[in-house]
């Protein structure tokens, strides 16, 4: 199944803690963004990578996309303070009749066999996220204290890519601008429509790269990949 990609790239990593944007650092060689958008790119199923800067990465963002030839690469979109605002500016551009995924450049591990068993769902369903089960106990606490602990068996982790028919992404993004509405996945825009969101199980390995502990991960599964080409 055809798709176009969103890929917000405009934050600012403040968890990092690098003082620049996590994007850049290289894993392997490679900035991190860039390894997200060669999956992309090497995808015959992708028709368009739309990838969402800040105005301060523009210029060297667009220089790597250049150096390492990412031509699926159809727009540089300017992001917002939020991520759900990025991820708006990019999705008033993407054509109707279209499957489109949002997935974090800070997501680098995807792999184009998570990405068809999404797309699959998303184009007979409408919306589907990739996740996987919890494997902590989760509590409720207020304060320090334990309100209560949340039943684990119903609990999943929920990743990206996230995969819309885009009328119904537009939808849910105009419902959001309307009602003032901040989300922190675009799945839970599309939820308050009353939208059905399936879950796709992915892989543990699917990590956004975060806080500092995320990289010695990162550094294990490229170690691990590496072994197995
Ligand atoms: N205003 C924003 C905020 C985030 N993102 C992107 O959304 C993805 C997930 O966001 P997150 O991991 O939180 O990245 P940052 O916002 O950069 O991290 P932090 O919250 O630590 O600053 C990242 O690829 C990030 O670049 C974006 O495009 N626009
Ligand atoms: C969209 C997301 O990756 C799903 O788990 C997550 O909500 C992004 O959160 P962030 O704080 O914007 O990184």
């Amino acid at each position: 199944m055809a798709y176009e990609v969103i890929i917000p790239a405009a934050g600012q990593g403040k968890r990092m803690g690098l003082g620049k944007n996590k994007l850049f650092l290289e894993l392997d060689h490679l900035p991190v963004f860039i390894h997200t958008l060669i999956v992309f790119e090497n995808d015959p199923n992708c028709n368009g990578i739309w990838l969402v800067v800040s105005s301060d990465d523009k210029k060297q963002m667009n220089e790597l996309v250049k150096k390492y030839a990412i031509t699926k690469v159809t727009a540089l979109i300017e992001g917002g303070s939020e991520r759900q605002h990025s991820v708006y500016h990019a999705v008033k551009e993407i054509p109707d009749d279209t499957i489109v995924l949002v997935h974090d450049a800070a997501r680098p591990f995807i792999q184009t066999d998570q990405i068809a068993r999404l797309t699959k769902v998303a184009e007979e369903i409408g919306a589907a996220v990739l996740a996987v089960p919890i494997k902590d106990t989760v509590k409720k606490v207020d304060g320090d204290l334990v309100v209560e602990t949340v039943e684990r068996s119903s609990l999943w982790a929920i990743q990206t890519p996230q995969a819309f028919r885009i009328s119904i992404l537009k939808d849910a993004h105009e419902k959001a601008v309307v009602d003032t509405y901040i989300g922190t996945d675009d799945a839970s825009l599309v939820e308050r429509l009353g939208q059905a969101v399936h879950i796709v199980e992915g892989n543990y390995d699917n990590i956004k790269l975060t806080t500092p502990e995320d990289l010695y991960f990162a550094e294990a599964i490229v170690a691990k990949r590496r072994t197995k080409n």
